[in-house]
């Protein structure tokens, strides 16, 4: 579990997900899917390969339309508001991508002011700078504002996806793979680096991985997905320390440390 004591609102899901359902042709791959996310609250989404767990995080963003069920995000009933709506909503919603997704032919400063840009009211160019210094600085990569994203290492590109979203100041971060690809000293770094993020920006999280290290050291709660479904629940030690043998699969493919 976390190290850093935090205050979970269990009065207020941020995300509230009911009866979701979601296929692709004759693939069913979520079949009445329930979660809540609370203020405050890291939860990591564990599942094997093709079990669904990009297509829930994408459901959360509306970035996809489920067949049926409900998905609530900060209150808002996703799949019922108007693109300008779920573009609002949107900001509220930090997201990234297994790949970090940069834009290879800007500057990192080009990348972070970009979604200022277009989602911010007009800043002048010392309070675009002031946002763009302030995120790298959480990330620890200030040096590195006027590199290519060619010149950055995957740890650091992971970085760097991290500040772009975290410049809106969003309520809810959803992290794809965040430490896949990465050699375990660097994913430990990134591992601190979501946990810091949610103490700094008091986010609320949905982190999917197969890495159990970063599951065991960023998650509050662990939800694991087996045939469409949450199939089992709870803490680290409430998921893992039991008899379930689609959890022990998971748990024996792992080598396990403390980062
Ligand atoms: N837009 C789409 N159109 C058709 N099929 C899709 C689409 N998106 C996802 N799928 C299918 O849905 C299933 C679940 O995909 P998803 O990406 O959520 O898996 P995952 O659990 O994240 O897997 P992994 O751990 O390998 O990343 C897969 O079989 C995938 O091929």
């Amino acid at each position: 579990m976390r190290k850093s004591p935090v205050d979970i609102d269990k009065q207020n899901a941020v995300v509230r997900i009911r009866g979701l359902y979601k296929s692709f042709d004759t693939l069913d791959v979520l079949m009445g899917m329930d979660l809540d996310l609370y203020k405050g609250e890291n939860i990591v989404v564990l599942g094997r390969s093709g079990s669904g767990k990009s297509v829930l995080i994408k459901l959360i963003a509306g970035l996809l339309k489920p067949d049926k069920g409900t998905i609530r995000v900060a209150g808002e009933e996703v799949d019922r508001l108007s693109p300008k709506e779920l573009q609002e909503l949107r900001l509220k919603i930090g997201f990234l991508y297994q790949g970090s997704a940069l834009y290879d032919s800007m500057t990192v400063r080009e990348n972070l002011e970009f979604p200022l840009v277009r989602n911010s009211p007009p800043l002048t160019r010392k309070e675009r700078d002031a946002a763009v210094y302030e995120v790298l600085e959480n990330v620890g990569l200030a040096q590195s504002i006027d590199k290519m994203p060619a010149e950055l290492s995957g740890g650091q590109k992971k970085r760097v996806g991290i500040a772009r979203t975290l410049i809106l100041h969003p309520d809810i971060m959803l992290y794809d793979e965040p430490t896949a690809g990465l050699d375990p000293i660097t994913s430990s770094d990134i591992i601190t680096l979501i946990n810091e993020v949610q103490q700094k920006y008091q986010t609320s999280s949905v982190i999917i991985t197969h890495d159990l290290t970063c599951a065991k050291a960023t998650g509050d709660r662990l939800a694991l997905i087996t045939d469409g479904k949450f199939s089992r629940e709870g803490s680290f030690e409430e998921v893992f320390r039991t008899g379930d043998t689609e959890a022990k699969k998971f748990y024996d493919y792992n080598f396990i440390i403390d980062p």
